[in-house]
């Protein structure tokens, strides 16, 4: 996460008087993350995570997330618990901001991924989907094939500032994406930005699922899309093919893939490269004064999207071999 919104102290302590959570101890800004304010918060009843929700977070979706998490944790997966107030209301309103807390998990997020994470993360994407088949809010992704030419198209004119092909790319990826991308594939819900600082660890099992902040109802081979993208590759920007065979395989021994999402695969990889570029590419060119906060650099997409667009069938990630 980061700050954009400081949080004064007599405020947070007027906040925490609405819920059962005890004395404040401390409250210190989290640099990490993009999309939303957090802080670490620690009172006399325990650990927990304080998140004002900002710029691309809709108010009106704010129920969808929070209901996902609680109907997640329900069936026993691992992620975030929102903590209700005393008059059980999840959502509250602090320094001009939509407001939660939720439950601080034990775990570490992995930066070098290896091929046996990847092989967890399938495992644990796969229980995701089955555990979100009955939950019941609907929230159709704002960031799929039809959210990314409104979003690009008002910084356009300034692509050459990231990389000097980056506007022909673009125009080419969104023209073919449009026009192909896939539908009717099974839908459910989706995290949608399952990155490895999304996930923690504990030694070799993955503990806990963060940041449901994009999640939404979609194909679940999308899911699986962007993970094979924000896993597999090599800080280089090679695909390591070892490390997507593990990633892919395990997902499938836990919800077996249709024919028809194995055949549409390459196209939602190219698809989830291409929405990564565009919203990392627009927030480079938007960091807001003095927010705390490390953009992430678009070119590490632009690399994938190029490995993408070399790809004939689902066989070349390993599927459907
Ligand atoms: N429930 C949680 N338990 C422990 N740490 C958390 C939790 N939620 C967030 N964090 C910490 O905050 C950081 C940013 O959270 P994240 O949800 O990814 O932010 P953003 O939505 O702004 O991208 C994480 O990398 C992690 O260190
Ligand atoms: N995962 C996205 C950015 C969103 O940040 P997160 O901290 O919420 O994962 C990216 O890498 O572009």
């Amino acid at each position: 996460m980061a700050v954009y919104t400081d949080v004064d102290d007599e405020e947070l302590i007027g906040f925490l008087a609405g819920y059962d959570l005890g004395a404040l101890l401390s409250c210190k800004g989290i640099a990490e993350g993009v999309e939303n304010s957090n802080y670490y918060l620690h009172t006399s009843a325990g650990s927990f995570i304080l998140t004002l929700y900002e710029k691309r977070v809709a108010e009106a979706d704010l129920p969808f997330f929070l209901g996902l998490m609680e109907h997640l944790s329900a069936k026993g997966l691992g992620c975030p618990q929102p903590v209700r107030d005393r008059a059980g209301a999840a959502l509250g309103r602090l320094a001009g901001r939509p407001a939660a807390i939720v439950t601080f998990l034990d775990g570490y997020s992995i930066h070098h991924p290896e091929p046996a994470h990847c092989a967890r993360l399938g495992e644990a994407l796969a229980q995701l989907h089955l555990a979100g088949a009955d939950f019941p809010l609907r929230r159709a992704n704002a960031l799929s094939v039809g959210g990314w030419r409104p979003l690009y198209a008002p910084f356009s004119a300034r692509a050459g500032e990231v990389a000097e092909d980056l506007g022909a790319i673009v125009a080419t990826e969104l023209e073919t994406l449009e026009r192909d991308w896939p539908r009717g594939l099974p839908e459910g819900v989706i995290h949608a930005d399952l990155f490895p600082d999304n996930v923690f660890f504990l030694g070799d099992r993955v503990s806990g699922l963060i940041d449901f902040y994009f999640a939404c109802v979609d194909s679940l081979a999308y899911d699986l899309a962007i993970c094979l993208n924000a896993w597999c590759f090599d800080a280089a920007g090679s695909y390591d093919a070892e490390k997507g065979a593990a990633l892919l395989e395990a997902y499938a021994r836990a919800r077996p893939l249709t024919a028809a999402e194995v055949e549409a695969f390459p196209l939602l990889a190219r698809g989830a490269a291409l929405r990564f570029l565009l919203t990392r590419f627009v927030d480079w060119l938007n960091v807001p004064p003095g927010a705390l906060v490390r953009p992430k650099d678009p070119r590490e997409y632009l690399a994938r999207l190029r490995f993408h667009r070399t790809i004939r069938s689902a066989r070349d990630y390993g599927l459907g071999a």
